[in-house]
């Protein structure tokens, strides 16, 4: 028997038929993807688009097996779906492959309308979100998918009938206030976003000297307080000088002496800063004591087994208590994290000065900027009584990596078949009820689904597929003919009173018309984005005109759908609570023409990780908010963010 022969009689002729002539889509060649697409060929499928942003790493081909070393620098799309064709030659499979962007504007609500099923093999949430917007449009099942590290899970999403992935609330990135990172680090991983995310960039990321003069004028001018700007203002210029020295020969003792001993007697000296309970006072560093073997660190703060062996130097005979274990694996004592803060620190420096037009930024897989980070990290640790990390560990959590593994991949991958035969047979309640994951403890579990949240932003809105010319349509021309003639009339509202938003931006309302007589396209809107309603009573839940190619022979400047869907009323709200203003969105009275969306075939955006975890990215957001030297407490909401 044939291999489809097997296929088509553990299915039946009726449900084989529907997995030859279904047209499905696979968005991500990566991890998932590549064992994915493996499985629809090998399964019968026939009909397959896959599609992908990326080229292929080396990285990649521990289990990406769809790639070879050949392939490096190639697209993932292109390559995976050559490479799958072959598992099955004689079935007569079609894999249209592209090399592309999901976001791209001509992937729009009639391109996924084109698909019986969508299933999501990527990485980050951004990308998730916009496939899962498109299918709820659509009313196209999707299969969402995820790993990290032995997790994973598959979950099926039909308009609806289930959840989708904005049902849900998505776990927040971690985050730091920016005074625990600044000044009252109490753990490792406060010592490792300071040295990445603020040290590094202070020394060798953009020189932001105009911005900060600039910003600190305008603060001044303002009436902010005189004393905490003179502060930032000498915190500025201490940078700067240091930075500028640090290509001299004393370069990075200079730096050593202004943030591990200067800064923390500063500190120090702010007495009510250490009265906070809790609070343990940190211990200057001192060069020549650690040098010649006599400074004695702070005790640890925690009560653990931890030792920072640094008091007599010999940390490196007694690392992890095993003398033969891998070098990024040994922790380094501390005169040996001050050597290496010193030859990184040259090291970077000598690269600052060949290339100041290139800006350093942190990369784990960069050792100059990991040994950087890993040095001052572990001073910072250990002037704090934190334990020290060893050269693994910070790469993992500066690099936030969670590992990816082969094996959990090609599990999830086999779910999301078996997901597919259900959604193609329409057993909803199969798909309800296995939201499956892969778990070690318990290889397969089961989640039982909810139905769609109703307060859901994305599924419980109204899409309608308006096929238009956006060079020749004009605001003025959708507000009377598609919202006034078409959609009020069904409606049977007289009088229906409507905004008009693309994204955040408001095009029209009641009192603002001023946008009427320019075309859509003068308006920035085109193939891809949506024109949204909200009516002024805020009786129907929001309606999303979804702009695609005209029709063709269209004589009209835009076709409708002929039918008006129906519009479900808004849930009611709970009344806010006394006092609070109610948020108004921006209206933006002359429009830029921003259609210069380019999309770049490669992501100039951080992962976010698969399921919800992890990133290549670590963001900060107004580290320098604080004036050195005006801490006022743990519940500084500024904050800095690790996604
Ligand atoms: N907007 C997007 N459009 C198309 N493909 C995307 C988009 N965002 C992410 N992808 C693709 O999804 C895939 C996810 O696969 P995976 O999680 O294995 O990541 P990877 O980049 O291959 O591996 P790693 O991040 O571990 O190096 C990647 O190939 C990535 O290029
Ligand atoms: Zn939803």
């Amino acid at each position: 028997m044939t291999r489809l022969g097997h296929t088509q009689a553990l299915l039946g002729p009726e449900l084989f038929k529907q997995v030859r002539e279904t047209p499905v889509l696979v968005v991500g060649a990566g991890g998932i993807g590549c064992e994915l697409l493996k499985n629809l060929v090998l399964v019968g499928f026939a009909n397959i688009e896959i599609i992908d942003l990326d080229t292929i790493d080396l990285s990649n081909l521990n289990r990406q097996f769809l790639f070879r070393k050949p392939d490096i620098s190639k697209s993932k799309a292109l390559v995976a779906a050559a490479t799958a064709r072959h598992f099955n030659p004689s079935s007569g499979i079609h894999i249209h492959a592209r090399h592309g962007n999901v976001k791209e504007s001509s992937n729009d609500l009639e391109w996924i309308k084109g698909f019986g099923l969508v299933m999501n093999a990527l990485d980050n949430m951004d990308a998730r979100r916009h496939v899962n917007r498109l299918c709820q449009a659509a009313g196209v099942p999707l299969i969402e998918s995820g790993t990290a590290g032995y997790l994973g899970q598959v979950s099926p999403m039909m308009r609806d009938q289930t959840e989708c992935f904005d049902c849900v609330p998505k776990q927040a990135p971690k985050s730091f206030p920016v005074c625990t990172i600044r000044s009252t680090p109490s753990e490792p991983i406060h010592c490792i976003v300071w040295a990445k995310s603020y040290l590094f960039g202070k020394l060798f990321g953009e020189d932001d000297e105009a911005v900060d003069t600039e910003e600190l004028d305008k603060a001044q001018a303002e009436g902010e307080n005189a004393e905490e700007i003179e502060n930032l203002k000498k915190e500025a210029a201490a940078f700067r000088e240091v930075r500028q020295a640090l290509g001299e020969e004393n370069g990075p003792a200079r730096v050593f002496s202004k943030v591990f001993n200067a800064d923390i007697n500063r500190l120090l000296a702010m007495e009510d800063m250490w009265k906070v309970p809790g609070r343990v006072k940190p211990k200057p560093l001192e060069v020549d004591a650690i040098m010649d073997g006599s400074f004695v660190p702070p005790p640890l703060r925690t009560a653990s087994k931890e030792t920072n062996g640094q008091a007599n130097g010999k940390k490196e005979e007694t690392a992890n208590g095993n003398q033969a274990v891998l070098k990024d694996q040994r922790e380094l004592s501390l005169k040996e994290n001050l050597e290496l803060f010193v030859d990184s620190c040259r090291r970077l420096s000598a690269r600052a000065i060949a290339h100041p037009d290139i800006v350093l930024s942190f990369d784990k897989d960069d050792d100059d900027t990991l040994d950087f980070v890993l040095a001052t990290a572990n001073l910072r640790a250990t002037a704090y009584g934190i334990p020290n990390r060893t050269r693994f560990q910070v790469k993992e959590m500066a690099g936030n990596i969670i590992p990816a593994i082969a094996t959990t991949n090609a599990i999830i991958a086999g779910l999301i078949v078996m997901q597919s035969i259900n959604l193609l047979q329409k057993k909803y309640g199969a798909i309800r009820l296995p939201h499956l994951k892969a778990d070690p403890t318990k290889p397969l579990s089961k989640q039982e689904r909810t139905n769609p949240d109703p307060k859901c932003p994305v599924c419980r809105d109204v899409y309608v597929l308006f096929k238009t010319d956006v060079t020749r349509c004009t605001l003025g021309e959708f507000a009377q003919g598609a919202v006034r003639e078409w959609l009020a009339s069904s409606l049977n509202e007289d009088d229906f009173e409507f905004t008009i938003l693309e994204g955040g931006r408001i095009l029209a309302d009641p009192d603002f018309e001023d946008n009427y007589e320019k075309t859509l396209a003068e308006l920035g809107i085109e193939r891809g984005k949506m024109l949204t309603i909200l009516d002024e009573d805020e009786k129907y839940r929001p309606i999303h005109f979804c702009i695609c190619e005209p029709a063709v022979n269209a004589t009209t400047s835009f076709t409708l759908p002929d039918k008006c869907p129906q519009i479900p009323l808004r849930p009611v709200a709970p009344a806010p609570p006394q006092g609070s203003p109610s948020p108004e969105p921006e209206i933006i009275e002359a429009l830029p023409l921003s259609v210069t969306s380019t999309i770049s075939t490669k992501r100039g955006r951080a992962d976010d990780g698969d399921v919800s975890l992890g990133s290549d990215a670590l963001k900060k957001r107004k580290v320098d908010v604080e004036a050195n030297g005006t801490v006022d407490g743990e519940d500084d909401d500024d904050i800095i963010v690790l996604e």
